[in-house]
């Protein structure tokens, strides 16, 4: 039973769940009618990040109004471009949860297109170690999102910098635990059967998964991630943009580790949701270059789903992850995600192949 952090945990997980409602409904478009542009970074932001923000925003500024937010978008493309921002504004005023008491909690509907754009600017906090700091990412993975595969939405609660709550929504995962792992890229639209899961945790009180529907919430029962006990049989996880991850190096880690299945990619946290459940086993993510560094909203509320089902999350140095440096992880290299009893083995393995070993 959670005693600690349960109203959090409850707003996240109805917060979640109706931005993945609004993130659906662009999922079913097509890759024109995503309203997709293109970041200063060059990476894709689409209608559905816009609106699944400003709805995940407002649920919080109700609930928690002094809380800090770190949020991966902000308005200032919707200000200048009126058709978009009017797509993005249709979808947030129609997207609500159909249990009325839910969407009460939340705070009901945003009441106009200016409170919206508001809205969405209100995640630019700097982050840090101090204080109760919400981080979001509205669509992870939006080019999973845009090729029909794999995306999460993300929400997470950290504390004096340490993650207290981690909400993942993911609406293309298998409802069931112990379904294979697959790479689901170009999943059939319209048919979400089967599909849809939202991962949670409370630190110190494990974590959960639940069906992600559309009506009231479900029960959450407990997840573990799978005792490893032949090395060879693991199965892991990686990105499927090779420039998110370095994939050669990680075929030499697997190699080294004597893994003879192939990796399995998918884009999104839906990989830490995915290992946490033990449908696969580890997670790699390996810098393919020393200037970029990995968004906390990245890693947030998966760092703690697998920690709270039995893993350890650490960078490719073997330090643990740490989200009170600001909106970045800018003390940490990668990421290693295993079950406990065998991360050192992995670390090493990784530490060598990267020529890390002292
Ligand atoms: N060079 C990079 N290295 C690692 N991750 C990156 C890089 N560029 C973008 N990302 C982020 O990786 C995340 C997706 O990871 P994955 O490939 O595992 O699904 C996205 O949030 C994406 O950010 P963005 O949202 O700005 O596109
Ligand atoms: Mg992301
Ligand atoms: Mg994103
Ligand atoms: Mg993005």
């Amino acid at each position: 039973m959670t005693t600690l952090y349960a109203r959090e945990l409850e707003i996240a997980l109805l917060a979640v769940q109706r931005a993945a409602l609004l993130t659906r409904r662009v999922f079913r478009e097509s890759a024109e009618q995503k309203g997709t542009v293109s970041k200063d970074d060059a990476s894709p932001v689409t209608v559905g990040d816009f609106g699944a923000q400003a709805l995940i925003i407002s649920a919080l500024r109700h609930n928690f109004p002094r809380d800090a937010i770190v949020a991966e978008e902000e308005a200032s493309v919707l200000r200048e471009d009126t058709r978009l921002r009017d797509r993005v504004w249709g979808l947030v005023r129609d997207t609500k949860l159909s249990d009325i008491g839910a969407e009460g909690l939340l705070g009901g509907a945003v009441p106009d297109v200016d409170s919206m754009l508001h809205l969405l600017d209100q995640g630019q906090s700097q982050g840090g170690r101090i204080g109760r700091v919400w981080t979001i990412d509205p669509i992870d993975g939006t080019k999973g999102f845009l090729r029909g595969g794999q995306y999460a939405v993300a929400l997470a609660l950290l504390e004096d910098g340490d993650v207290k709550v981690g909400v993942l929504g993911c609406p293309n995962l298998p409802v069931d635990d112990s379904a294979p792992l697959t790479e689901n890229i170009g999943l059939e639209v319209g048919n979400d059967k089967g599909r849809g899961v939202l991962f949670a945790a409370v630190k110190g009180e494990g974590a959960t998964s639940r069906p992600l529907g559309t009506g009231t919430l479900a029960e959450g029962h407990k997840i573990h991630m799978k005792p490893l006990i032949d090395m060879k049989n693991a199965c892991f996880c990686e990105s499927v943009e090779a420039g998110h991850s370095n994939q050669s190096e990680a075929a030499k880690i697997a190699q080294k580790l004597g893994i003879t299945k192939p990796s399995v990619r998918m884009d999104s946290q839906a990989k830490y949701g995915s290992i946490a459940r033990g449908a696969g086993d580890i997670y790699l993510r390996l810098p393919t270059s020393k200037s970029y560094q990995e968004k906390i909203w990245d890693h947030a509320a998966g760092d703690l789903i697998v920690r709270e089902a039995g893993g350890l999350v650490t960078d490719t140095r073997g330090n643990r992850l740490d989200f009170g440096v600001g909106r970045t992880l800018a003390s940490n290299s990668g990421v290693v995600a295993a079950p406990s009893a065998v991360h050192s083995q992995v670390l090493d393995a990784v530490q060598e192949v990267l020529g890390l070993k002292k």
